[in-house]
């Protein structure tokens, strides 16, 4: 996957692009829902023999617009995002600096200059995409915007449990350490990715975790993926100021600064942290 970083105003003859199927969102955590736009779009994609695009932004928006909740942890930082987009088929990736110029777009702007001159041929979004100054575009008018450069495909809500799955729910679960009801909305457990911070004598290392948004203060059943085996452990987050530890169990020691993947499993309480199950 080539990924492309673009900031406004764009220099469009120096942008590497071509005919495609642009996917549009923001798609932070890369849940059941955005997955349908993907698979959506990678349909459309072959069926029109174009290639698969991605557009996303970053920061996140909320970062330069006043918005209810601000966003600053993500469920998949850029690095993360980049690894399972690539998993999901995606060809090219555009990641556009989310900056005050570019929030100040009309939608005819952004349609212009970020979808027909980036040659979409296709576009695909869900249901509530939004997008232009104030969000005034939708996918009610986006195809006349587009003033027949590009076909559209709105994919409907998914749901789960009557609610629209959403990366604002699943930063709900994560906030009250439900973290075993978030598979059913990310199809996966919550996975998240740093380094060994410190190690001493005791098997219990301390984890830098950078960018992600981590689950509620307490005691977790986690596996911890480190050069690719797996083990079983126990990760203990405090808050104020934010540590996370990791136990592995079977006496699994980590090495400074290796790269553990840890996969949250379910809140637990705090004996098991000192006795492996
Ligand atoms: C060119 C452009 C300008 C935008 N301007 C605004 C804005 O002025 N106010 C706002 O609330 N959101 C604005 N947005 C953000 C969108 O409403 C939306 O959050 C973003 O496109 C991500 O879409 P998603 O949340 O559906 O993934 C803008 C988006 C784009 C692409
Ligand atoms: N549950 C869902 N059903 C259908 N489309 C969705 C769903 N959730 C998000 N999308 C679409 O995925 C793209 C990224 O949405 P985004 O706003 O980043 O997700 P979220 O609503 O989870 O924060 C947009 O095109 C959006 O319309």
């Amino acid at each position: 996957m080539e990924t492309i970083h673009v900031q406004h105003p764009l220099n469009i003859e120096r942008v590497n692009k071509e005919p495609c199927v642009m996917a549009l969102g923001f798609f932070d955590g890369l849940h059941i829902g955005h997955q349908e736009i993907i698979r959506t779009a990678k349909k459309r994609a072959e069926e029109r023999n174009l290639a698969l695009a991605l557009m996303t932004f970053s920061p996140h928006p909320s970062q330069i617009i006043p918005m209810k909740k601000k966003v600053d942890h993500y469920l998949s930082p850029l690095e993360a995002k980049r690894g399972i987009l690539a998993k999901l088929g995606v060809q090219k990736l555009y990641v556009v600096t989310f900056d005050h110029a570019f929030a100040k777009l009309t939608p005819a702007e952004f349609v212009d200059h970020y979808l027909i001159d980036l040659q979409c041929r296709h576009a695909v979004a869900g249901f509530d995409f939004s997008f232009g100054f104030k969000g005034q575009g939708n996918m009610g008018n986006l195809a006349e915007f587009g003033k027949g450069a590009f076909g559209v495909t709105t994919v409907p809500k998914v749901e789960r449990q009557g609610q629209k799955v959403s990366s604002t729910l699943i930063r709900s679960l994560l906030a009250s350490g439900n973290v075993n009801g978030i598979p059913e909305f990310l199809g996966d457990f919550y996975k998240v990715t740093g380094q060994i911070a410190k190690h001493g004598d005791s098997e219990c290392h301390e984890v830098r975790i950078e960018d992600y948004l981590l689950p509620h203060k307490g005691i977790y059943e986690i596996s911890a993926e480190m050069a690719d085996a797996v083990y079983n452990g126990v990760c203990m987050i405090e808050d104020d100021p934010i540590k996370v530890y990791v136990k592995l169990f079977n006496s699994v020691k980590a090495r400074h600064k290796e790269t553990i993947q840890i996969k949250w499993i379910k809140k637990t309480s705090s004996h098991r942290m000192l006795q492996p199950v």
